[in-house]
């Protein structure tokens, strides 16, 4: 839809028949956006081969788990030109479960074709229910290439949807995964009732063991200061749009984990994202308690209220780690 406020052609590739019907009929996806009319230049069809035929620049807005098979469906319909000359951008907020791959990795992977550093990435505190109002939303896109990062500003920024380019794709990308457990922990915290303070703790803990972690991989500390770090972690914790949080209350009010994805009917990134972070902060030889703490909640049944009560209770320490 913010595409083609901006540009003439752009198609939609979904396998869900009805809402390729609702969009090419009604121009409207009522599944997610009740009341808003889409632009007619949006059109919708269930052929990727359709969808991607000419096209000029690709992007990628499936979920992280399905990214490799997307990837694979596409690889076989890319003509020569477009291996040349398309602009690939992805926006999918997580790492490939078993093997903890960033998303360019994947997508490199599955596409050797395709120069991998021209692959671009696009995150930052961006919820499609105020986007597709047009609200005033910032963004950052990163890249290995710098024509590459400024092909898909030009492609993306309009009067309300500005873009920012960075260099850093490992912040952008590790930036844009991890932000999510916190969202997670985020709406635990309120789940319990625990106030204003702790959510401020959270985050700002929170953005500490990203940072921690994302300079380990590789990325610029400065990143998580920007859009994709603490940007996209003040929306997650805070929004009423978020799923992330929202499944983190539900949590906190005591709800199983399975009870609460099968009510969501979206993708919680932050849940996979969770045991793949304490597998990396593992590898990395990185100190994450926060992380630890949902991942006990996720995966080893662990009470909420005993996990904040551990994570208070742990060693006294330095605020900044290089005291
Ligand atoms: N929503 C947002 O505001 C933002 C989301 N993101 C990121 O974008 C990514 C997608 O999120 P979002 O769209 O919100 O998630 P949703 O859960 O709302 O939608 C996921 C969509 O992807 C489709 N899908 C899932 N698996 C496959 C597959 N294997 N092949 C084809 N289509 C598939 C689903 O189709 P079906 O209905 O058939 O299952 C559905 O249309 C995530 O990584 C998220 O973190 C980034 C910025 C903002
Ligand atoms: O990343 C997002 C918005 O920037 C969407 O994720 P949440 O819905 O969990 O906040």
């Amino acid at each position: 839809s913010l595409l083609a406020d901006s540009h003439s052609e752009v198609v939609v590739w979904s396998r869900n028949a009805a809402e390729v019907d609702d969009i090419n009929q009604s121009h409207m996806n009522r599944r997610f956006f009740k009341e808003v009319v889409l632009s007619p230049n949006l059109k919708a069809t269930l052929s990727m081969e359709e969808a991607i035929r000419e096209a000029e620049a690709i992007i990628l807005a499936a979920p992280s788990a399905a990214m490799r098979g997307v990837c694979a469906a596409l690889r076989p319909l890319l003509t020569p030109v477009q291996l040349a000359e398309s602009l690939i951008v992805h926006v999918a907020k997580g790492f490939e479960a078993e093997t903890m791959k960033r998303m360019t990795t994947v997508i490199a992977e599955e596409l050797p074709e395709y120069d991998a550093n021209k692959l671009v990435v696009l995150s930052g505190p961006s919820h499609a229910e105020e986007v597709i109002l047009q609200c005033p939303t910032t963004v950052v896109v990163a890249s290995g290439n710098v024509a590459a990062a400024e092909a898909a500003q030009d492609l993306f920024i309009n009067a309300y949807f500005r873009v920012y380019t960075n260099p850093d794709v490992i912040g952008v990308e590790v930036g844009g995964a991890l932000k999510n457990i916190i969202g997670l922990g985020a709406g635990l915290i309120e789940g319990l009732n625990f106030g204003d303070n702790a959510k401020a703790a959270l985050m700002t803990r929170g953005l500490a063991e990203i940072t921690r972690l994302g300079v380990k991989m590789g990325a610029n500390p400065l990143t998580f200061a920007g859009l994709a770090g603490i940007g996209d972690l003040v929306v997650t914790c805070t929004s009423k749009h978020s799923r992330n949080w929202r499944a983190g209350y539900m949590l906190g009010q005591g709800k199983a984990l399975s009870e609460v994805l099968d009510s969501m009917g979206m993708v919680v990134e932050g849940v996979k994202t969770t045991k793949s972070a304490h597998k990396l902060a593992e590898q990395y030889e990185v100190s994450m308690p926060i992380t630890e703490a949902l991942f006990q909640v996720l995966f080893a049944g662990k009470a909420p209220i005993e996990a904040v009560s551990d994570l208070m209770g742990r060693v006294k320490t330095h605020e900044i780690e290089e005291v």
